[in-house]
């Protein structure tokens, strides 16, 4: 896994590798090295390097040196004088630096800035990095729209400028990268808000050689899983299974609305390997998914008038829920009242649970002011795994706003930490998905844009509650195990938009690549732990 720091703990990690022997002056030197190796990449004949009156312009001071003593033409260029520089650690390498073979050029006016800018085959940002909030001011509200306007190959040192290393806000201009050069780790405003708008492709320095050994003694805002992580969450079939043995599901879902969303859950629950799958879906749609799905029995439960979850569906399944390895809740399932007595009695129940879509609207409506205001309806030894999107996740906390990965986090573990339970997971589904448990806020890698389709959803729910009854509750950590499900839903798009064509791939193309899926994420995650198939 690979840390994402907020601002606060890298400025800890910091100090805790300046208590280790390695001071902050020696960082900017690595940092300013880092960025040089980067911008080098390019090949630059000819670089300008914009540096601002903090440390972030210490980087930038560094790299020019470097790049300069490669035989690379450098122009800075930087607001006020080095000698007037605060930080006493950017003010001495930008002493050092103007001293050399670099051109400084002080306050340009935007004009001089592009005639600057307009030989050069590389831009050095290094105007703001962790130390900016806010709206970018003068002078800097001025070059980073001529920047912008040039089009140019831009490499930011730590973040691109204008852009909060915290929250992912952008207020006024900012610098669009194409790499951002990252220090020691990627800060979480990265990946929040409209951070990979102007990101580009990010690339983390790791400057201290014991990073390994000091980063988990800070917090991590968060973790990036790569593929040799899930190695042990992948789902295992004895050589003796019968189809109980390999896990049981019970879907409760659908109504005469939506019986689609229930067949769907249903089969990629079965695709996901459970060996028995079983929908209980309201009466009035029983026999349509039983025509849809003739490997998987179907139970009618009481109904309303409407075709939904009726007064006495809460207790029949109930009753059923016993009997499964995992239950999946709420796809197609409507908000009817029926419905809501579905949810809180399997809350109540001791099965392992997966919450989507209507379940997850139904708990909303449990309690005015969000969930967490009420944990007992939710507080339970077993495992407990909701699914909602960011929208779903507003109404859970109540409406408090939930637009980006920041606030997202934010959230989930407004309803993790209400409940403090050890076996709960929130995997919050947005343009960034955030599997959210109560130790870990695990980032995995985005999915392809073939899985925006109504019903992907419904898809990956059922993923998910198959891996849960495949592995029989023998999980040490359950977002791990949602990690290896989002995973393969990931792949279930790439595969599925290589076959049907990126804009044409349906929810049902989806459910049909989740068994190559699962071979694919399995073997990138040997390859990438070094490990060779067949060997
Ligand atoms: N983490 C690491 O391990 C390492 C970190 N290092 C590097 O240090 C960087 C952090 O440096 P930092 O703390 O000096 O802050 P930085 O980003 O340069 O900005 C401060 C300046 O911005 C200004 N400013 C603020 N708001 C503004 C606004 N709205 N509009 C305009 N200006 C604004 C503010 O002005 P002031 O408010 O003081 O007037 C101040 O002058 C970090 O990102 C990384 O690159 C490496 O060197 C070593 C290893
Ligand atoms: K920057």
């Amino acid at each position: 896994m690979r840390p994402v720091l907020s601002v606060e703990e890298t400025l800890r990690l910091e100090d805790l590798i300046e208590k280790e022997g390695t001071s902050k002056a020696a960082l900017m030197e690595y940092a300013g090295e880092f960025l040089a190796s980067v911008a080098m990449k390019a090949h630059p004949h000819h670089a300008v390097v914009l540096v601002g009156f903090g440390n972030n312009g210490g980087d930038g001071w560094v790299a020019a040196d470097i790049l300069s003593q490669k035989g690379v033409t450098v122009d800075v260029v930087s607001p006020i004088e080095p000698n007037e520089i605060k930080s006493p650690i950017a003010r001495h390498v930008a002493r050092r630096t103007a001293g050399r073979d670099v051109n400084v050029v002080v306050g340009p006016s935007r004009d001089e800035l592009v005639e600057i800018l307009a030989p050069a085959d590389i831009v050095v940002d290094a105007i703001l990095g962790t130390g900016f909030s806010g709206a970018v001011r003068a002078p800097f509200s001025i070059w980073i729209p001529t920047l912008n306007e040039m089009d140019m190959m831009v490499v930011s040192a730590d973040v691109p400028s204008g852009l909060n290393a915290e929250t992912g806000e952008v207020e006024g201009p900012c610098v669009q990268a194409t790499y951002t050069a990252t220090m020691l780790a990627p800060k979480i405003g990265l990946y929040s808000g409209e951070g990979p708008e102007f990101a580009g492709d990010i690339l983390c320095g790791e400057l201290y050689d014991r990073l390994d050994e000091v980063i988990d003694d800070v917090e991590h805002a968060a973790d990036i899983v790569e593929p040799a992580d899930l190695i042990e969450y992948f789902p295992e079939l004895p050589a003796h299974v019968n189809k109980y043995s390999r896990g049981s599901v019970l879907v409760v879902a659908g109504s005469s609305a939506y019986p689609g969303a229930a067949i769907m859950a249903a089969k990629a629950a079965a695709r996901a390997g459970a060996g028995y799958v079983t929908v209980a879906t309201p009466d009035p749609c029983a026999n349509l998914i039983r025509m849809a799905l003739p490997s998987i029995p179907v139970v009618g439960i009481p109904a309303d008038t409407r075709g939904a979850f009726g007064a006495a569906a809460g207790s029949a399944v109930r009753v059923l829920a016993g009997k499964f390895d995992c239950v999946l809740c709420g796809p197609g399932m409507t908000t009817a009242a029926g419905g809501m007595q579905v949810v809180t009695e399997l809350l109540k129940s001791d099965v392992p649970l997966v919450l989507d879509a209507d379940a997850l609207n139904c708990m909303s409506r449990l309690a005015i002011g969000g969930i967490d205001t009420t944990p007992d309806v939710y507080r339970r030894e077993a495992p407990l795994i909701l699914t909602p999107h960011y929208r779903e996740l507003s109404r859970l906390v109540g409406g408090e706003p939930v637009e980006d990965l920041g606030t997202a986090i934010d959230a989930a573990q407004r309803l993790l930490w209400a409940a403090g339970s050890d076996n709960m997971v929130v995997v919050a589904k947005g343009p960034r998905t955030a599997i959210v448990g109560v130790e870990r806020v695990l980032l995995p890698k985005s999915g392809p844009a073939s899985l925006a389709t109504a019903g992907s959803g419904d898809v990956l729910a059922g993923i998910i509650a198959g891996n849960v009854a495949v592995s029989h509750g023998e999980v040490d950590r359950w977002e791990m195990q949602c990690a290896y499900s989002v995973a393969v839903h990931s792949f279930t798009g790439h595969i599925a938009a290589a076959a049907m064509g990126e804009r044409s791939v349906i929810a049902t193309d989806l459910i049909d690549a989740i068994g190559d899926a699962m071979g694919v994420v399995e073997e990138e995650a040997l390859k990438d732990a070094g490990i060779e198939l067949g060997a």
